[in-house]
């Protein structure tokens, strides 16, 4: 379980995390949203310990966070913009990764997956973006962890990648993950999510199924259903 209580975050005038509360229970898909800058990405870096706040604590697994580090090598996480070496070889990065972790990996079963063999001898600077992000993917997918954070994971993929993303998300849910996600893509969310949070003003404005918001919302489909929880504060 993760509970955060009382989060604040100030980046100088800019108060970004505002109070904020949540609960979200051990495994499931659950996709944290809301509009460019709501404070979706300094969320998760607080989760991550990437980002210290200036108030409030939170607890993974029942343990709080602040202070520690152990806790991290519970979490495989993809950052949005992954910046890498550029003059290091894909091949070299995962041996890289696997000789820091330590830990049986994936690494070959997912690289083939996403039909990484021809780029493994390339340096990353030379590669596109939809490459670079499958070799994020593989990264972020390779050890064996109960919680993963994926920040905005489709960025660039081709359709054929875009579903062995969500066959490998969902196959992390089948083993009791927990995976968090961040994306503007809703039919994306709409897929996957078992439960969705919405971000505003620094605290969470909304927190259910799909299914619950656009009842709320009295939407068929889940980019309205967003669109009018913002319009309408009742719904909140
Ligand atoms: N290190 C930092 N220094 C100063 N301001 C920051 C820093 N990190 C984030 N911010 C600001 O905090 C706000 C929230 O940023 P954050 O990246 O958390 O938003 P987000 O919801 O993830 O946005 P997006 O949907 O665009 O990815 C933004 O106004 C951003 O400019």
């Amino acid at each position: 379980m993760i509970e955060v209580n009382g989060l604040f975050k100030k980046f100088g005038k800019n108060q970004v995390l505002d109070g904020l509360d949540l609960v979200m229970g051990d495994g499931g898909i659950i996709a944290i949203l809301g509009p460019n800058g709501s404070g979706k990405t300094t969320l998760i870096k607080c989760l991550l310990g990437m980002v210290i706040p200036d108030k409030g604590t939170i607890k993974i697994g029942d343990v709080p966070i602040r202070g520690s580090w152990k806790y991290r090598s519970g979490i495989n996480y993809m950052p949005q913009i992954a910046d890498f070496p550029g003059n290091v070889k894909v091949r070299e990065l995962f041996d890289m990764i696997r000789d820091l972790r330590q830990q049986p990996d994936r690494q070959q079963e997912l690289a083939e997956l996403f039909g990484l063999g021809p780029h493994l001898q390339k340096r990353l600077s030379t590669l596109s973006g939809g490459t670079k992000q499958k070799v994020n993917i593989v990264l972020s997918f390779m050890f064996d962890c109960p919680l993963l954070i994926l920040d905005e994971p489709t960025t660039g993929l081709d359709p054929a990648a875009l579903i062995r993303l969500k066959e490998l998300i969902r196959e992390e849910k089948s083993r009791g993950k927990t995976v968090l996600i961040t994306s503007h893509i809703m039919e994306f969310v709409a897929e996957v999510a078992d439960e969705v949070i919405y971000l505003l003003e620094g605290r969470i404005y909304f927190q259910g199924t799909v299914d619950e918001l656009k009842k709320k919302t009295r939407q068929n489909n889940l980019e309205h259903a967003i669109a009018a929880i913002t319009a309408t504060p009742e719904n909140a």
